[in-house]
């Protein structure tokens, strides 16, 4: 069995893109919102504009720690980010939705976020992908990675240069794959089970212009 070891540079990219996502959190807790008060699906559908509105914000702030990120072609960072922005708005509020909560809140969470004004048929696929992210038990570095990995997807519509975007997430992809096993060792196929997630991700945002277009205002 070769000894998988994290080399120092690896060490330093983990830190500094974990450092990054950690600081790029949503400005207020959008989770807490919702536990505190219920709103109405107009309301709903504002708050979701807003958040997902400063989540963009967030991203392309955290993307600029990227190492690597900003050698890019412009014109491929714009499309990258284009490109995978709806998708981290979903990882994140599965992140979100997965957070260690005092007992019974997560069920309130889920109840307000199924009357939310959000139409039955996205509920179900929508909470399928959140559970099956809870159930992975992420660290903050995987959570990390995971998502420098979404935002480096070469084959995003418009990249000009793919190979320079695959040479990137395949470095991301390394020290992951390397984290995974360190991390999960009684688990092999942990790392296969995480980027099985990037594909019900995918699918799922699919559904967003549709989930928007369908919201139920009263
Ligand atoms: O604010 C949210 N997510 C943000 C976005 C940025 C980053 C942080 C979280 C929403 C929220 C807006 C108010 C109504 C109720 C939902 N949210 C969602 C959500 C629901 C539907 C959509 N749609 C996308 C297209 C159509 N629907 N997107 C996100 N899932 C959530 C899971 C949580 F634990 C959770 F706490 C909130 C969540």
């Amino acid at each position: 069995k070769e000894k998988v070891e994290i080399t120092k540079e690896q060490q330093a990219l983990m830190k500094i893109i974990t450092d990054a996502y950690n600081r790029h959190q949503i400005p207020q807790d959008v989770a807490k919102k919702l536990l505190q008060d219920q709103y109405s699906a107009e309301e709903n559908f504002l708050l979701l504009t807003e958040m997902a509105t400063s989540q963009v914000q967030v991203l392309v702030e955290f993307t600029k720690n990227i190492p690597g990120f900003l050698s890019l072609d412009r014109e491929d960072q714009i499309a990258l980010l284009k490109g995978s922005a709806v998708e981290a708005m979903f990882l994140r509020s599965a992140q979100v939705f997965s957070r260690k909560m005092p007992s019974g809140h997560t069920e309130v969470l889920e109840e307000r976020i199924r009357k939310s004004g959000i139409s039955e048929e996205f509920i179900t696929p929508m909470f399928n992908f959140y559970k099956s992210i809870g159930e992975l038990h992420m660290v903050q570095e995987e959570q990390a990675l995971l998502t420098t990995v979404t935002i480096l997807t070469p084959d995003r519509p418009y990249v000009k240069d793919q190979q320079a975007v695959e040479r990137l997430q395949e470095t991301m992809l390394d020290v992951l794959r390397k984290l995974c096993v360190l991390q999960h060792p009684q688990e092999p196929q942990y790392f296969a089970r995480l980027l099985g997630r990037l594909t019900e991700l995918r699918t799922l945002s699919h559904y967003h212009t549709e989930m928007l277009a369908s919201w139920r205002m009263n």
